[in-house]
């Protein structure tokens, strides 16, 4: 076994982090049109053109229904563009999600007929990992994520924040390098969602992965992010670029920071005209 593998648990290699240099994740002039309900079109996106870092944590916030989704469909291989490039590690993403990549969705997509280990161990033996390795990863993630008391109960026996940590541990074990969320803490009360938040920074740290987040909550992006991309009411494309310069060291208590206020209150600056040209859009298509 890789001494990385050993010491680290969940991480690949045994520099988190990365260089912040490297570009890990590419769109180009990405587009996303879809065929409406009318027999026409919804132009849902772009066109985008976005690089990611590696290992930086990057949020995407916008109005209902401006295409963030989308974007992150596109980006993890799930949807492919219409037009546009999209490249991982260098290589193409063509309408699969690649090996590598990680996606958590705001619903709860645990199976209800698996334990929580099982639920976990999911990909990994379907995968065809060796057991003892399957053991491995999965009881680390089960010690990191806070489910040991609870590694043979069943999603329905815990609460909405433990399932969503499940579906995490259930990415996470298979140390993706870049980790997808859709508002992931969505469904949880204000309490839980900052406390997910925190799980989701310490998680970033251990793994090195990249992540891009889509939320609705300006303080969720602003506490998490080194940078947020703000989208425009639909067709979504990206308007606004914003670094937070946080230390990497951080966690849920940055809000307290003056400058914390500053970054919210820019957001949603940026977002207002945005959210009200999407609210009067609701429904059409183009
Ligand atoms: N599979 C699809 N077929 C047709 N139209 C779609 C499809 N998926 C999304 N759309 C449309 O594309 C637009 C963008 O949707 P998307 O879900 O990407 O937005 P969003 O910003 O994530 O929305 P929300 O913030 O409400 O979750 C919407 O008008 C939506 O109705």
């Amino acid at each position: 076994m890789a001494a990385a593998q050993r010491g680290r648990g969940f991480a690949r290699e045994p520099k988190p982090g990365g260089d912040m240099a490297e570009v890990h994740a590419e769109l180009t002039g990405v587009k996303r049109v879809y065929p409406g309900a009318d027999g026409g079109s919804v132009h849902a996106l772009g066109p985008v053109d976005l690089k990611l870092a590696r290992g930086e944590f990057y949020s995407v916030v916008g109005p209902s229904g401006c295409g963030k989704s989308t974007l992150l469909d596109v980006l993890a291989g799930l949807s492919a563009p219409t037009e546009g490039s999209i490249l991982f590690e260098g290589r193409e993403v063509a309408g699969r999600v690649p090996p590598g990549i990680g996606v958590v969705f705001q619903e709860d997509a645990s199976f209800p007929w698996l334990t929580v280990q099982d639920n976990i161990a999911f990909g990994l033996r379907r995968a065809g990992t060796d057991a003892a390795e399957v053991d491995r990863r999965v009881s680390y993630a089960i010690g990191f994520m806070g489910l040991k008391d609870f590694r043979k109960a069943y999603p329905a026996q815990l609460s909405g924040g433990m399932r969503q940590r499940v579906c995490i541990a259930r990415t996470l074990v298979m140390q993706p390098r870049l980790i997808l969320l859709d508002e992931p803490f969505g469904a949880l009360d204000a309490q839980t969602r900052l406390l997910m938040g925190d799980e989701l920074l310490k998680l970033w740290r251990e793994t090195g992965a990249t992540v891009m987040l889509i939320t609705h909550a300006l303080d969720e992006a602003a506490m998490l992010s080194d940078r947020i991309g703000v989208m425009s009411a639909r067709p979504g494309r990206l308007i606004a670029d914003i670094r937070t310069e946080w230390p990497r060291e951080r966690d849920s208590r940055i809000a307290a920071e003056e400058s914390f206020g500053a970054i919210t209150s820019r957001l949603w600056g940026l977002l207002r005209d945005e959210t009200v040209k999407a609210a009067g859009m609701s429904g059409s298509s183009r």
